[in-house]
């Protein structure tokens, strides 16, 4: 094969990934590869192991077996320079309600080193891709919730990642407020070109805005492909949640994580009022 034919590098490509805390396998041998420019989506119910894998990734978590390269860096080996590719948007992130959205990003920008030359420009790029240009000197204490998860992304996105991991970006919104932010991220998808990851409960926005998806369950990818490719399998009409309720049994209602999980969604939901 020669150089032109060459496939391109993948965005992320994870081989044989396993991560346990205590007995638990949370992650028990995750293969995938995300194609660059896609939006993809990892699916699951409470529990399922999608933070866990991202944190990997995002290089929070230490593999203990398997590995990951993002656009070919290996995570183990070269973290930092991992890092400067990925903006991260965990679930439990907040901002800072006395500082503005401008402060707060600009926060960011300077623990990204963003170059003190380019800074304040790079903070109004942010905020504007995400819509916040006009709200940006006000106090982020009085911001609804999908203004504050706007300005999440915003901070994600002030050092330029090639790769934007977004963790339920849409959990504790209501309707309106969580079609504001996905259409903010397939438009920040189109302007710049950048691939995109995330994690959500929700089948529809998933079946809407991802490209392609995983679905995970019990530490494990048990189907994978456009979420066209997946109805079609199932048989005709089948909706993306059917699949996914084929895949993980009664998995989707119940929660299999345990108190941390209701927990963790609660506070989330709580600090997105
Ligand atoms: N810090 C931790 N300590 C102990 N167990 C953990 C920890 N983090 C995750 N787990 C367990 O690992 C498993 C996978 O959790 P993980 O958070 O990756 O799932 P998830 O798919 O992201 O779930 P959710 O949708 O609720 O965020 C669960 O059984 C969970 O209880």
């Amino acid at each position: 094969m020669t150089a032109a034919q060459a496939e391109p590098e993948p965005a992320v490509r994870c081989t044989g990934l396993h991560h346990s805390f205590g007995t638990t396998k949370a992650v028990d041998g995750v293969d995938l590869e995300i194609v660059p420019g896609e939006i993809f989506g990892l699916l699951g119910p409470n529990g399922a192991g999608k933070t866990t894998t991202i944190r990997m990734i995002t290089t929070l978590l230490p593999l203990e077996a398997g590995a990951i390269t993002v656009f070919g860096v290996d995570v183990t080996r070269r973290r930092m320079a991992v890092r400067r590719l990925i903006g991260y948007v965990p679930q439990q992130l907040s901002a800072d309600g006395a500082l503005t959205g401008r402060e707060n990003v600009s926060l960011f920008a300077r623990l990204f080193d963003v170059p003190r030359s380019r800074r304040a420009e790079e903070v109004h790029r942010a905020l504007d891709l995400v819509g916040l240009l006009n709200e940006a000197d006000r106090p982020v204490g009085g911001y609804s919730g999908g203004m504050i998860r706007r300005l999440e992304l915003a901070q994600a996105l002030v050092s330029s990642p090639r790769l934007l991991v977004l963790d339920e970006p849409t959990v504790g919104l209501d309707p309106v407020a969580r079609s504001a932010v996905w259409d903010r991220i397939t438009e920040i998808r189109a302007r710049t070109g950048m691939t995109v990851l995330v994690t959500t409960h929700y089948m529809d926005e998933a079946e809407q805005y991802c490209d392609r998806v995983a679905l995970m369950h019990a530490g494990r990818v048990r189907a994978l492909g456009t979420p066209a490719e997946l109805e079609a399998e199932l048989g005709p009409d089948s909706t993306l949640d059917d699949v996914f309720r084929s895949v993980t049994g009664d998995a989707l209602r119940s929660d299999t994580g345990g108190m941390r999980n209701v927990r963790a969604t609660r506070r989330t939901a709580r600090r997105l009022g």
